[in-house]
């Protein structure tokens, strides 16, 4: 046997799994471990009669397949957010005992709800807003008499998972564009325009008349100039346009999208000196339209990474209370889930003492388990790399090794240069794709009243598309990550974890170079754990690994 030192959880946890490896201690494992009477029994020939398990499936660790749940799962959507539109102004006139023709008291219109965007921590996945596709505020109540202003619109707050980029795509916005006109108007020198001709329009999308007026009387009548296109004091608190989001804070409070409309005027307001009972009230704007593409890039802790079948979604079971589908065949897992590895139940000391950058204590962490990759994942092989963007932001990265498998060393090279693939891609034809299929930003020049730009979401024409700014982040073969031999109960997996941690060895010496064959890519403190997932053996010391390589 090669004189491999017992590292920090080789003393605690190897001699569960490999006996050999740490001679020493095996007289106290014994007592604890069956797994290792088993493997003493064999060779020392005595008998040993392991203790009666429970039926394998008894355990959550080892569930039938149909014993998962499936949480839905959207990790991309296309919504359009609506501002709410203003209620419409009201026409009333006094109306008392001994006043038979009293003033106007028309209220004014309610203005319409915002929208409002938050990432909050328990939010997982883009499901919810993917079915919804349009998120419409309430509009605002009309006017009342009495100068009783309509109520304000109700607000709608979207909910995202923490790590979701919004872009925005298109947008419909007639209020700023009359702004924009009207001031490109000012500019402009005046046009030669009669009192008569400029009072005199009457715009049915812009003014309310008193109702049961009949036709003939409505030509008579004398509309003021329209008032000045408004917009709420609010808006100035939207995001610029075209909005672009990275959304990877919880947020205590929530962000204004977009604001609601402004409401109608009542007939007070048109009060003219020769026409004290104006019959005419303005309609409430119509709120602005968004549409965004919103995309979800999980900001775990710590990301899997591992061929099908190395059982990873075991492992996530073991660390923490997910249900993840485990089976014995590749890709069972076709969507990511993400545990929650609890650290402080606050049941006594926590397991493992970690503060946050804030100099808050954590209580948890969170992991993120995605599809197996197989060789030429980068060649859109098996389920292709695209899920990689979720362990992307991860801040260390799992290996997830089957160590009865075959050759521990070649898996980690293999996932290694998938995993380099798709950083070389994701500045090329990852994100070209995903633009030109998703993204274009064309401001609302459609501003007429007859065609709504947003009957079809799809984006209008693929080839003018202008690709907007790439996400910046740490590249992947910066990130601290470590290797995680699992199925280590099985027989004969022993020399190939020895193999596999040689290796490391000589990668963190130099002597080999990192496996992505990348410079500069970290590998100073890389570790390997051998655990056994299905029993929950060796587990309990990931977590105190991956909180070490935070630090990183
Ligand atoms: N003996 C043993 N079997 C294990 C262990 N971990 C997982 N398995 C088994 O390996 C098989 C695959 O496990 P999964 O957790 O579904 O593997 P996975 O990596 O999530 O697979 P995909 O989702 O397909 O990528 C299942 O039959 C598990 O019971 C282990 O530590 N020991
Ligand atoms: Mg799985």
């Amino acid at each position: 046997m090669p004189s491999l030192r017992c590292s920090f959880f080789g003393g605690t946890l190897t001699p569960f799994l490999y006996p050999a490896l740490c001679a020493s201690s095996r007289a106290s494992i014994a007592r604890r471990c069956p797994l290792h009477a088993r493997y003493s029994s064999t060779t020392t020939g005595s008998t040993y009669d392991p203790p009666v398990l429970p039926a394998a499936h008894d355990s959550h660790l080892d569930p039938t397949p149909d014993n998962y749940s499936l949480t839905p799962f959207a990790d991309r959507c296309i919504v359009t957010a609506e501002a709410g539109s203003g209620g419409h102004g009201c026409v009333s006139f006094l109306r008392e005992k001994y006043i038979e023709e009293g003033p106007a008291n028309g209220g004014d219109g309610g203005s319409g709800g915002n929208v409002y965007i938050q990432a909050v921590r328990g939010e997982t996945s883009l499901h919810k807003l993917a079915r919804r596709r349009l998120i419409k505020a309430g509009r605002g109540r009309n006017g009342q008499g009495k100068l009783r202003g309509g109520e304000r619109g109700e607000d709608v707050l979207i909910t995202v998972p923490v790590g979701t980029i919004v872009r925005e795509i298109l947008r419909h916005d007639a209020i700023a564009d009359e702004i924009a006109e009207q001031w490109r108007n000012e500019r402009q020198p005046p046009k030669e325009q009669t009192e008569e001709e400029e009072a005199s329009s009457y715009r049915k999308d812009k003014w309310l008349v008193f109702p049961g007026m009949v036709p003939s009387e409505l030509n008579r009548m004398t509309f003021p100039v329209l008032p000045a296109p408004r917009k709420s004091h609010l808006a100035a608190l939207q995001p610029q346009a075209p909005i672009w989001l990275d959304l990877d804070k919880h947020m205590e409070t929530p962000l204004l999208l977009a604001a609601g409309a402004m409401g109608g005027l009542g007939n007070p307001h048109f009060v003219l000196p020769n026409q004290s009972r104006p019959k005419m009230a303005t309609r409430g704007d119509e709120g602005m339209k968004v549409s965004m593409q919103l995309e979800l890039k999980i900001l775990a802790d710590l990301g899997l990474v591992g061929l099908p079948n190395a059982g990873k979604s075991t492992l996530t079971r073991a660390l923490t209370n997910s249900r993840a589908r485990v089976g014995s065949w590749a890709f069972t897992t076709l969507q990511p889930n993400v545990g929650t590895v609890v650290l402080d139940n606050h049941k006594g000391r926590p397991a493992v003492m970690k503060r946050r950058r804030d100099g808050e204590l954590r209580e948890n962490f969170l992991i993120a388990d995605v599809p197996g990759l197989i060789e030429d994942a980068h060649l859109d092989k098996g389920l292709g790399l695209g899920f990689l963007r979720h362990v992307e932001r991860a801040a260390v990265l799992a290996f997830v090794i089957d160590l009865s498998a075959g050759d521990a060393v070649a898996a980690l090279k293999l996932l290694w240069r998938e995993v380099s693939e798709y950083e070389s891609l994701q500045g090329k034809e990852l994100n070209a794709a995903t633009e030109r299929r998703m993204v274009t930003y064309s401001p609302g020049k459609i501003t007429s009243n007859q065609g709504d730009p947003f009957g079809d979401l799809d984006p209008p024409d693929l080839n003018s598309l202008k690709p907007l700014p790439f996400l910046t982040s740490t590249s992947i073969t910066s990130k601290p990550w470590l290797v995680v031999g699992t199925k280590a109960d099985l027989p004969e997996t022993q020399a190939n974890y020895e193999a596999l941690q040689r290796y490391l060895g000589e990668v963190k010496s130099g002597a080999q170079p990192h496996p992505s064959n990348r410079k500069n890519a970290w590998k100073h403190k890389v570790q390997s754990v051998p655990i056994s997932a299905i029993k929950g053996e060796g587990v309990e010391v990931i977590p105190q690994l991956v909180m070490d390589l935070l630090d990183e």
